[in-house]
């Protein structure tokens, strides 16, 4: 590399003796890294480029606005600066040469979607581990390469991160992973530079677009990864509209592609792979998955929820479509390891019984309708305890008080993440959804702080009733105006049911 600015990739040949590393936030630069100096929604990171240099990065690669202020900066001929018009675009193929990742990286399956995408990737995990490979995992709760954790900051870390991964999971000998790749990831072009073994589609409902500004343009993001650049096979479920368009697309593009419906067929409907002879057994489901040559197998799972038999399929589907032989995988279904119930922190996570107290991630319009449908029984009241995100997709909110009006018997709107904004505005845009519903019957109450929602829920359960915790998962931090409080929903149930609940209510209205 030289010293002065390169015009185009083209002209640079990485000195793999000087950059051991490529990292994009200079507060984490360790030295001999390759700085990526990338334009962002709040900042360009030109501007942090003398942190990263006392830090000992070896190189910088930026565009041209970056270009202009390590110039005025006087940071121009510190190190060698590579200059590209789109930085992010050439980070995935800059971050595979460092690392080697691809040459190294396991066989990877990928899942996107709305919703479902960390399920899936958990019960991919599972049925590896069964199959007897060594397993990698990289999503929203944790990456895991082997049995080493790692915290995850990301659901689809930035492509410098991911290339490092993939060398390091080969290092702990893993042979497969599954990956969760966000709309944002496919956006930002986090992914750059991997391959994948096959990639899987579990749904597209509302969510994100405030990013992608339409669901047309939010399908489109996901349909990147439907390419020959990322995907040698896809699976792809076709339940819903945008399933369907994205199949005719993939196999357009020349992508080898099968279809799964995991809901009963309609007339003319059909589909590669189809889920049938679907029964409840407890809270969880036995199902059959057909090929339409009439190949089949028989599994179950103990995930509650309907849409844990489409998750379930959708990971079976992927490991066929990537080689595994049917006989196989249904020795593995059919052994105690029961590797479609993996315990997944914070996806339907049954903290308490009699009454039962459910902790979920569902933060979308589908995903809440689903949990509630699928924690209904005859006996008793649901009662939901939900909010809506600060600064995130604000059309939602009304949505999703509309909805829990019409799924629950008790709706308690509470806070989630508010992060910069008022938590007292976003509580009444899902209120007013609530109340505009005019569901007769149902109670709407609006408490605050979380902790007091849940110690009210608690309070007001009967043994029969089921409460379902919503939006938060396995999250363990609420973020309030840039600080981090300590709140686990699971923790929070258990103590209103373990140690009693206060009388003190802080409930702020009631209707
Ligand atoms: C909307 C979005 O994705 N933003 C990402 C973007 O941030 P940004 O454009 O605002 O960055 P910025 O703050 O302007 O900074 C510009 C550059 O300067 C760098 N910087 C900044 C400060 C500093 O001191 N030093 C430094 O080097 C930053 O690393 C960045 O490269 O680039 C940052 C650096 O990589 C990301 O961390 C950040 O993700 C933020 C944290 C985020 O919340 N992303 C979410 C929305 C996201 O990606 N979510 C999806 C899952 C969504 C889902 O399905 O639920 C995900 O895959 O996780
Ligand atoms: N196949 C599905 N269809 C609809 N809803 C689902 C499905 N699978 C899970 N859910 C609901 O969505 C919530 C999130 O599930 P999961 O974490 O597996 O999805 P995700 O795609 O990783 O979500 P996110 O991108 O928000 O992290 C669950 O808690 C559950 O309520």
């Amino acid at each position: 590399m030289g010293g002065t600015p390169a015009e185009g990739m083209s002209a640079v040949a990485l000195d793999a003796a000087r950059v051991h590393g490529v990292c994009l936030d200079s507060r984490a630069v360790q030295p001999g890294d390759l700085y990526a100096a990338l334009p962002g929604a709040k900042s360009h990171g030109a501007r942090f480029a003398k942190g990263a240099l006392d830090r000992g990065a070896a190189a910088i690669v930026t565009d041209p606005r970056g270009v202009e202020q390590l110039r005025e900066a006087d940071l121009l001929s510190a190190v060698p600066v590579l200059v590209t018009q789109d930085p992010r675009a050439v980070l995935g193929a800059l971050s595979a040469a460092v690392y080697q990742s691809h040459t190294l990286a396991p066989e990877t399956f990928a899942v996107t979607g709305t919703n479902g995408k960390t399920t899936t990737t958990y019960l991919l995990r599972s049925l590896l581990s069964a199959l007897g490979c060594t397993t990698g995992l990289i999503g929203t709760i944790e990456i895991l390469a082997g049995e080493e954790p790692i915290p995850s900051v990301l659901t689809t870390p930035e492509a410098p991160q991911l290339h490092a991964l993939m060398s390091r999971m080969a290092q702990a000998g893993v042979s497969s992973a599954a990956m969760e790749v966000s709309s944002h990831s496919l956006e930002f072009r986090r992914v750059a530079g991997l391959r994948f073994a096959v990639s899987g589609f579990t749904n597209l409902t509302q969510d994100h677009l405030d990013l992608h500004g339409s669901m047309e343009e939010y399908l489109a993001a996901k349909a990147r990864l439907f390419t020959p650049e990322y995907s040698d096979r896809a699976v792809v479920s076709v339940d819903d509209q945008w399933g369907q368009a994205l199949a005719v697309t993939s196999a357009d593009l020349g992508v080898p592609t099968a279809t799964l419906l995991t809901r009963p067929a309609r007339a003319g409907e059909s589909a590669d792979w189809m889920v049938t002879d679907v029964s409840r057994v407890g809270l969880g489901h036995r199902f059959g998955v057909r090929h339409r040559d009439g190949r089949s197998l028989m599994a179950g799972t103990e995930l509650p929820g309907a849409f844990n038999v489409s998750n379930a399929a959708l990971a079976l589907v992927m490991l066929l479509e990537g080689g595994v032989s049917l006989e196989t995988l249904q020795a593995a279904l059919d052994s105690e390891d029961a590797p479609l119930t993996p315990s997944v922190p914070g996806r339907m996570q049954v903290v308490h019984t009699h009454p039962t107290a459910i902790v979920d991630f569902a933060h979308n319009p589908d995903a809440l309708v689903r949990a509630l449908e699928s924690v209904r029984t005859d006996q008793g009241r649901v009662i939901v305890v939900f909010g809506a995100t600060g600064e995130r997709d604000t059309s939602k909110r009304p949505i999703m008080g509309e909805l829990a009006a019409r799924h629950s018997d008790v709706v308690i709107v509470t806070d989630d993440d508010p992060h910069g904004e008022e938590p007292g505005g976003i509580r009444a845009q899902v209120m007013q959804g609530a109340r505009d519903a005019a569901v007769p019957g149902v109670e709407l109450l609006e408490v605050a702080p979380r902790a007091d929602a849940i110690a009210a829920a608690a309070r007001m359960a009967g043994e029969h009733d089921v409460i379902l915790v919503a939006g938060r998962g396995h999250e363990v931090w609420q973020e309030v105006k840039g600080v981090n409080l300590a709140l686990d929903d699971r923790e929070e149930l258990r103590r209103a049911f373990g140690n009693g609940v206060s009388d003190s209510s802080s409930r702020i209205d009631t209707e």
